[in-house]
């Protein structure tokens, strides 16, 4: 019997089975990734968001903190055809529900077609079809949670050093700890700073380099980083991941919007304009931009043309919309990050292939 509901924007309902107990509510996603769930699972940029794998059969190779991408789960639920006892356990002792025996198939399909949607979820022994609609109901759009950087960002700045050849100032709208670790391991210190620092902060620095992280929700409610990013055009080198790509990208006059589903998986293949290679791409987004302003789009994705990278050589720019940091996925574009540096125009130790 069901002990556990999923009530959908469109008014269905999904019977499900209860692994983590709860109620809850956030905009459904999905990703087609088959690995990865452990970083998925702490990615900060699904905050706010129920997530949906469409791969049946999650946690068949355990949990290991060691490949966590920060210190606590933030997808608000999680949802899989099947999640394993090791994942199941993990998402209780973290207070995050989790359902599964449900046709995720199903529910991948309706937001593929109707975009993704709002949901509310009841999981455990008194759940309800109507507490999941309580939820749903409670539910708000992803560009209204208006203060969702305060949510993931540092309260306070850190250092992740990494030999001294370079600092990197990286402002953490919901870092992946992966951002910060493939700069430390190509010899850059990297201090970590609030998405709403200072822009004396970051001139008592004096960074060779100005790095906006990726993170959740809409990048139109990040106001004061394309400030601070705003300050600092002409003045550094300006590099960004994902939300940072949009974030700069809005500095420089350009425009954001939200996708139908987006893009979350780790096979999303990527075209660099000037070379003509593809690339293998992990991604998780659900906005994406829509016209760079001032900078120019150097990569595309092949399924739907939409900017992957953006540069300036005039204004010494460069970023992604995918995830180069590769935790999961493939690492076919960790040369960003000798990319970021290079914009300081000196010579590096090369890091050793792996
Ligand atoms: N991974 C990210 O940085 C996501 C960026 C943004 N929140 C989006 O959904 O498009």
């Amino acid at each position: 019997m069901a002990d556990a509901y999923v009530a959908l924007e469109d008014g269905r309902v999904f019977e499900a089975r209860s692994r983590s107990p709860g109620r809850t509510r956030g905009e459904l996603v999905f990703t087609t990734a088959y690995t990865g769930y452990e970083e998925s699972l702490t990615d900060p940029s699904y905050e706010e968001q129920v997530l949906t794998f469409s791969y049946p059969l999650i946690g068949n190779y355990g949990v290991r903190d060691e490949r966590f991408e920060s210190d606590r789960v933030h997808p608000r639920a999680a949802v899989a055809r099947e999640f394993t006892d090791d994942v199941a356990e993990w998402l209780a002792g973290e207070d995050v529900p989790a359902v599964d025996h449900l046709d995720t198939r199903e529910l991948v399909t309706s937001v593929r077609e109707e975009g993704a949607m709002k949901c509310g979820i009841a999981a455990g022994q008194d759940a309800t079809p109507e507490a999941a609609r309580e939820e749903l109901a409670e539910c708000k759009g992803m560009s209204e949670h208006t203060d969702i950087g305060a949510q993931v960002s540092t309260p306070e700045p850190y250092t992740v050093t990494g030999g001294g050849e370079y600092d990197v100032a990286l402002v953490d709208c919901g870092a992946k700890g992966s951002i910060a670790s493939s700069l430390a391991e190509r010899g850059a210190d990297v201090h970590v700073l609030p998405y709403d620092a200072d822009p004396a902060t970051v001139a008592d620095l004096d960074p060779d380099v100005l790095f906006v992280s990726n993170g959740p929700g809409d990048p139109a409610n990040f106001g004061e980083t394309q400030s601070l990013v705003e300050e600092f055009v002409g003045e550094l080198p300006l590099a960004g991941i994902c939300l940072g790509q949009q974030i700069v990208a809005r500095a420089f006059g350009g425009e954001t919007e939200k996708m139908a589903f987006g893009h979350r998986g780790v096979n999303q293949p990527v075209r660099d304009l000037e070379s003509g290679t593809v690339v293998m791409t992990t991604q998780n987004h659900g906005y994406s931009v829509a016209d760079p302003g001032r900078l120019d789009v150097t990569q595309v994705n092949v399924n739907d043309d939409t900017a992957e990278g953006l540069a300036s050589e005039e204004y010494d720019v460069v970023t992604r919309q995918y995830h180069p940091e590769a935790n999961p996925g493939p690492h076919d574009s960790l040369g960003f990050f000798d990319e970021v540096l290079d914009l300081t125009g000196r010579s590096r130790t090369p890091v050793a292939a792996d």
